[in-house]
């Protein structure tokens, strides 16, 4: 057995694991890291990535299809669902090379690429080398949830992990559940042509405001998914080509492939944690709001920490942890300023409280000012007039902000600043934005908060009046 001395061990080449081994590394760490799959983790070879090309297919085919509008005859896309899957296989090959683990021993790491499991508080085994750490990293991220529901065995399906290798395109895909991997391939597979049909137990998109939430589910089922809420999968049946899924109710919903996207399960089982003394929750590693576990010397970063789950969120997490381990100095962990996207067209993006949230937390002390799309002139020319935004204020700042339309997903980094900084419904409403862009919708939401403060106060209109009568 191999002895390996370091200062840090980062335990999953994620996300975030990858975030904390090339900034330790840089700033003069001794890093070991270790990862037992793929390099770049669940975001490059399953999530993020993947799904954000197969999204990029559905567009282009849904573009010919509606091209109309535009002044440009429609067509009807030949979809190559096998050529779409190898766009997707492309698209991760172009960006595996960051996360590879030639970039990380060039950077100085000593990459393992087994699976490691806690011998001791401070010691991980991993194939055939012990690794003894002054800090442990662990970022071993989630893996799909496959519920214990009768019948799903035996029947084939398929998740996040194996969609990608799919080639030939679903005659009717059945996805249970309803939140962001089970919208975002919902339409993506309808684009592409499949007959989908989503079976959720509570509401589809369910983490989001049900407002925003209504925008994109009204243009999903007008593209034609059949979105079943309130419909508890109980009992899967069948056989490939065939399935069938029975729902609480009664419901019955029939299909050739069946995609399971209902939610995670942080990865801990390998990790043999308690040998280290490190606790777990029901949704992951137990930390405090510096990402300590139980064991004061062990962090735990990204989805295995059983938080917010997202690539942005693990990469937030890095920092933290590379301020903690590596300089020492305090720093924790807030979520005011973490937004989430999902991309869906529309788009839907949320950064803070949502308005049921801040309601509850600040009863009548705040206001939601409001700005639809169809005002927006660049949102005109494109034909996107589907879209609102909507900005919860408490004494002049925004404390959440919910954005449902095209381009969602990057308009609310400016909110995310915004929030992150304390800044001011003022400093919103004084940037000045390029004309005609999709942007205006931010400026022009702090224009609604401002508004009836400045064209429906008598007192305004009195110094107005005022002023005027001793100007020159
Ligand atoms: C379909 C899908 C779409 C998504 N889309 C988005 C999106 O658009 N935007 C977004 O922000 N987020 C998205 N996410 C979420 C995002 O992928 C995760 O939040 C992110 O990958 C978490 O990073 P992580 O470092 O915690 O874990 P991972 O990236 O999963 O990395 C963990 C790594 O640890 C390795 N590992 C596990 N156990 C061990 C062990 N014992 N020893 C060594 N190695 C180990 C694993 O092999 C893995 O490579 C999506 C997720 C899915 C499933
Ligand atoms: N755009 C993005 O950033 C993006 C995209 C995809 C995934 N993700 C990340 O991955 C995580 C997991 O996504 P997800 O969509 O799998 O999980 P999720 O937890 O967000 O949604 C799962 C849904 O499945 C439903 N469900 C659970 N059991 C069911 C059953 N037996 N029958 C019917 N419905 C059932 C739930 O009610 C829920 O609405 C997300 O929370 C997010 O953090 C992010």
């Amino acid at each position: 057995m191999k002895r390996i001395e370091t200062d840090l061990l980062v335990i999953g080449g994620g996300s975030g694991g990858l975030s904390v081994a090339s900034g330790a590394v840089q700033m003069g760490a001794k890093v070991v890291l270790l990862e037992g799959g793929k390099m770049g983790g669940d975001c490059l070879n399953y999530g993020c990535v993947p799904s954000k090309a197969l999204i990029a297919s559905g567009k282009a085919a849904y573009g010919m299809a509606h091209a109309e509008v535009y002044g440009v005859a429609n067509a009807s896309p030949q979809v190559d669902y096998a050529a779409a899957q190898g766009h997707v296989a492309d698209v991760i090959s172009q960006i595996a090379p960051v996360d590879s683990q030639e970039r990380f021993e060039d950077l100085g790491v000593t990459v393992i690429r087994e699976y490691g499991h806690f011998l001791s508080i401070n010691e991980v085994q991993a194939g055939d080398a012990v690794i003894a750490a002054r800090r442990i990293v662990i970022a071993t991220g989630s893996s799909p949830l496959v519920p214990p529901v009768p019948g799903l065995d035996k029947v084939p399906h398929l998740t996040n992990e194996t969609l990608w290798e799919l080639r030939e395109r679903p005659g009717h895909l059945l996805i249970i559940g309803g939140g962001p991997i089970g919208m975002e391939m919902a339409q993506a597979h309808r684009r592409l042509g499949s007959d989908v049909t989503v079976i959720e137990g509570a509401k589809a998109l369910g983490k989001d405001d049900p407002e925003m939430a209504e925008i994109v589910l009204e243009k999903l089922r007008a593209e034609g998914i059949e979105i079943a809420e309130d419909a508890l999968a109980q009992e899967v049946r069948g056989t490939e080509g065939a399935i069938e899924v029975a729902a609480k109710d009664g419901r019955v919903f029939h299909g050739t492939h069946l995609l399971v996207a209902v939610g995670r399960k942080a990865n801990t089982d390998k990790l043999n944690l308690e040998a280290a003394g490190v606790e777990t929750t029901r949704t992951g590693i137990k930390v405090d709001d510096s990402l300590k576990t139980t064991n004061r010397r062990i962090y735990a970063i990204g989805d295995v920490a059983g938080g917010l789950q997202f690539t942005h969120v693990a990469g937030y997490h890095a920092g933290i942890v590379i301020r903690s381990a590596l300089f020492g100095l305090p720093a924790k962990t807030k979520t005011a300023h973490i937004p989430w996207a999902t991309y869906t067209d529309p788009e839907l993006a949320q950064v803070g409280l949502t308005e049921a949230e801040a309601q509850k937390k600040h009863g009548a002390g705040f206001e939601t000012v409001r700005f639809h799309y169809s005002h927006n002139d660049r949102a005109i020319t494109e034909r996107k007039t589907t879209g609102l935004i909507k900005v919860m204020v408490v004494k002049g700042r925004p404390v959440g902000v919910s954005i449902a339309g095209y381009q969602a997903g990057e308009l609310i980094n400016l909110w995310s600043l915004v929030i992150a900084n304390g800044l001011k419904m003022s400093h919103v409403a004084d940037m000045v934005s390029p004309y005609p862009t999709i942007g205006e919708v931010n400026k022009r939401a702090a224009g609604a908060y401002f508004s009836p403060r400045l064209f429906e106060s008598d007192m305004v209109k009195r110094v107005v009046g005022l002023v005027q009568r001793w100007l020159p």
